[in-house]
């Protein structure tokens, strides 16, 4: 389907909808200096025009009426964000402007883009690999500037560059079976097997565990608060917020609807959940509350669990998140404790203590150690493709020779999946179905 017409000369607006001081028409394709000539009137013919550069000149209507003055920007294949020949027009930033230079451009003979088509053109030509084309996605989406640096580094290779050094240690552990395999009396030293294969699957592991900070980097995080009635997550909530946007009274079962409230943690848009308190109730609305509190932390993120440290402790109602979503947290910590435990975080609502820890408790639980300058996994299409090459990398450490190396080919099939350079067409095409028009 995104194949058909792949010759074809295509427009589009670049620019969002709306005004603004310039907006932009972007033309490619073989005819796209021709419709250039017919659209654009300056110093020069735009077709006369190396690559490269750019004509100030008045933009037409078919009947020779000026539409706009504007720029027009000449490049020529395969120096082109496509590789082909491309015309850009940047006019006044109108709809009423835009709408009508694109209007031109295709009764010169272009054609409306697809979304995505520019920059699917640009994959097919090789200039991107399909975690770059979604990194230039993830920087046309990006809303944080924690999404827009790991867009940034896939988008200039860092990402490839990580998986190509993981090809690379599986490629020499495979030379090596081949060389026991053909020679069996030389013998291969131990060394050339396994330390490339067991630095792989180091590599892989952290591979597959930062796409859990890139999908919470690129999307945000959801995060909710539980804990029995008067545990204090309100006062958490509004003490983390820093505004009083729940309300809090000393009387258990105050909050009954849950209510979300947003604030920025590590450069990541995170949505605090609050929620009513955990118990047993005969009151139909309060056991809904409840009902919905579990359900809720079911669908987080990251679960705060508050215990009241000022009363004795008692355990948690209902099933809790595997500990890896969950964070315990006692609170009043202002308060003499009635118990304590080194696995939850001490808080006071009222005075602050204990909020910068878990301030980078929860940044961490997000983030983990995903180390900073490293590009992460940012989609769950790449989540799956190192998944897959981590388990035939293990599989592989654990057979004999013959068979480790079958292993290993499957490794190397997943990570060129994961860059994307050869893959299937429907994968292509469901990468691309994400992007706008004009991009
Ligand atoms: N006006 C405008 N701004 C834009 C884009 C665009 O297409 N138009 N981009 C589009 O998304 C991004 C920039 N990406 C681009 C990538 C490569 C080339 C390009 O022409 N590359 C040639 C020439 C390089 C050179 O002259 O040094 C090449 O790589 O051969 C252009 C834009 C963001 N800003
Ligand atoms: N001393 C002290 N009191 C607190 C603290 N946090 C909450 N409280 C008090 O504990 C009571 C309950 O607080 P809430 O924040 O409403 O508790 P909750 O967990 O939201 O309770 P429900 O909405 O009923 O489930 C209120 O009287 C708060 O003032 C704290 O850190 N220190
Ligand atoms: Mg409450």
């Amino acid at each position: 389907m995104t194949r058909a017409g792949l010759q074809d000369t295509i427009a589009a607006i670049a620019t969002a909808p709306g005004s603004a001081g310039v907006g932009i028409v972007r033309v490619s394709g073989p005819d796209a200096l021709a419709v250039a000539d017919g659209l654009f009137r300056g110093r020069r013919r735009p077709s006369r025009t190396p690559g490269g550069r750019f004509l100030f000149g008045a933009l037409l209507a078919a009947d020779g009426e000026v539409l706009d003055e504007g720029l027009c920007l000449v490049f020529r294949a395969p120096r082109s964000y496509t590789g082909e020949d491309v015309a850009e027009f940047q006019s006044h930033g109108s709809p009423a402007v835009l709408s009508r230079v694109l209007a031109r451009a295709l009764e010169l003979g272009a054609r409306p883009a697809r979304p995505g088509e520019f920059t699917l053109r640009a994959y097919l030509a090789g200039r991107l690999d399909l975690s770059q084309a979604e990194a230039v996605l993830g920087l046309v989406e990006a809303q944080t500037d924690a999404a827009r640096r790991q867009a940034s580094l896939g988008l200039s290779g860092a990402l490839g560059a990580r998986v190509a050094r993981i090809g690379a240690n599986v490629t020499r552990t495979l030379a090596a079976l081949q060389a026991m395999l053909d020679y069996p009396e030389e013998g291969v030293p131990e060394e050339d097997r396994e330390t490339p294969l067991a630095a792989a699957e180091g590599e892989l592991a952290e591979l597959v565990a930062s796409a859990r900070a890139g999908q919470v980097a690129t999307r945000g995080a959801r995060l909710a608060l539980i804990g029995r009635p008067n545990a204090g997550k309100s006062s958490l909530l509004n003490a983390l917020l820093g505004y009083e946007r729940s309300i809090v009274t000393p009387i258990p079962g105050t909050t009954r609807d849950y209510l979300e409230a947003g604030l920025e943690l590590a450069g990541v848009p995170v949505t605090l959940v609050d929620t009513a308190g955990l118990r047993e109730t005969r009151d139909v609305v309060e056991a809904a509350g409840v009902r919905q509190a579990l359900n809720l932390a079911g669908a987080a993120d990251l679960v705060l669990a508050l215990e009241d440290g000022s009363l004795p402790r008692e355990p948690l109602p209902g099933e809790l998140p595997e500990a890896q979503r969950l964070l315990r947290v006692r609170t009043k910590a202002d308060l003499p404790p009635a118990w304590t435990d080194p696995a939850a975080l001490a808080v006071s609502a009222v005075t602050g203590a204990g909020l910068p820890e878990l301030r980078e408790a929860v940044r961490a639980a997000l983030l983990g150690d995903a180390a900073r300058g490293e590009a992460w996994l940012t989609t769950e299409r790449q989540a799956d493709a190192a998944r897959r090459a981590l388990s035939h990398v293990q599989a592989a450490r654990t057979l004999p020779d013959d068979l480790a190396g079958w292993e290993l080919e499957e490794a190397l099939r997943a990570l060129s999946d994961l860059t994307g350079r050869d893959v299937q067409e429907d994968v292509v095409d469901a990468v691309f179905r994400n992007f706008c028009v004009g991009k």
